[in-house]
């Protein structure tokens, strides 16, 4: 580093910040600041620059997405904070007996607020920041470990390499969902089924089939996008006290956050939004299954807190089962 002119350093500095920005624009606010041929001579210059200075290479680098070694196995690593998953109601009678159930709990809260949130149908992904710098992300697993994907989901452009804040957390947790586009998901099949092999039954299986895959250059290939719902500043001592105030957060430092969110005072009002998107879900470009209901309440999820394996302040309500037009029906259909 010591012989390096410090003109290189500070240029490398300010490409990847530049590029870093421009990506999380396009990618994350679908609201792209830089032309496409701006930000490829950017890159290629970034690119000449660490080639000719590889100790300058860091990890939050545009260039280091796509690493090029392959994993033979995926390591199991232990979750800094367990993955829950989440009690079900099949329909609104069930909803208001969980709605009960917790009310019991607390000797009935007058004032409270659900946050209602698209259920995306795709694979749980947990990943770990530290000083802003995404360090490893890992499968859901069995919620206490899971495996160490980190190279596969540093392929996908709307998880940011580096937090997109000037003072972030020593250490932030981020869950999420990965998942497929209807698109891809319909791009890949037809692509398979070219090449003789056997078609993904839905987005949710060949988002978990390619996130397994142990060659990032194909992981890389496959628009996999992902969309954050939970954040944990780690030491729990932060000014977030809501879940709503979490998914504003989790936009404001780099992350896609479903813009389908809305709190509602009661469960009436949760209702009418339960049937819209019931109907209207359809018309979205990527599976859901339901919706989530969560206490908006930090301090009223801290003071319900989990049974052996959910969280009594959230709730999926799941649509029934459905259908995915597939490759092969269509087949079937001709
Ligand atoms: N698939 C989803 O879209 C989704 C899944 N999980 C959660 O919340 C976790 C947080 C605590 C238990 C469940 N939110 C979601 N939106």
């Amino acid at each position: 580093m010591n012989n390096i002119p410090i003109e290189i350093i500070t240029r490398i500095i300010d490409l990847k910040k530049q590029l870093q920005k421009a990506s999380y624009a396009y990618y994350v606010l679908d609201n792209p600041i830089m032309e496409d041929s701006v930000y490829d001579q950017l890159y290629r210059e970034l690119l000449t620059l660490e080639n000719q200075y590889p100790s300058l290479i860091t990890p939050d680098s545009p260039t280091q997405r796509v690493g090029d070694k392959l994993s033979n196995q995926f390591s199991s690593i232990p979750h800094n904070i367990p993955l829950y998953s989440l009690d079900n109601a099949f329909n609104f009678a069930e909803l208001k007996e969980w709605e009960n159930r917790w009310q019991r709990q607390l000797n009935n809260v007058p004032e409270f607020a659900y946050v209602c949130e698209l259920k995306i149908d795709g694979s749980a992904i947990a990943l770990t920041y530290e000083n802003g710098i995404l360090v490893r992300g890992l499968t859901r697993g069995d919620g206490v470990t899971g495996e160490d994907i980190t190279n596969n989901l540093r392929t996908i452009r709307s998880i940011p390499l580096r937090l997109q804040i000037d003072n972030p957390p020593e250490v932030l947790e981020v869950r999420g969902e990965a998942f497929l586009p209807l698109d891809e998901f319909t791009r890949i099949n037809e692509e398979r089924e070219k090449l003789g092999e056997n078609l993904f039954a839905n987005p949710r299986n060949a988002t978990a089939g390619t996130l397994r895959q142990l060659d990032p250059n194909i992981v890389s290939a496959r628009k996999l996008q992902f969309f954050a719902y939970n954040a944990h500043i780690l030491p729990e001592n932060n000014n977030l006290d809501t879940q709503e105030q979490v998914l504003k957060y989790l936009t404001e430092i780099g992350f896609l956050v479903n813009p389908n969110y809305q709190v509602f005072n009661n469960l009436q009002a949760v209702k009418k939004y339960l049937d819209y998107w019931e109907k209207n879900r359809h018309n979205l470009p990527y599976m859901t299954d339901g919706v989530v209901i969560k206490i908006n309440s930090f301090s009223l999820q801290n003071q319900l807190g989990f049974t052996q394996k959910f969280p009594r302040w959230a709730i999926a309500l799941k649509y029934p089962a459905e259908e995915v037009p597939t490759v092969v029906e269509r087949i079937i259909v001709n």
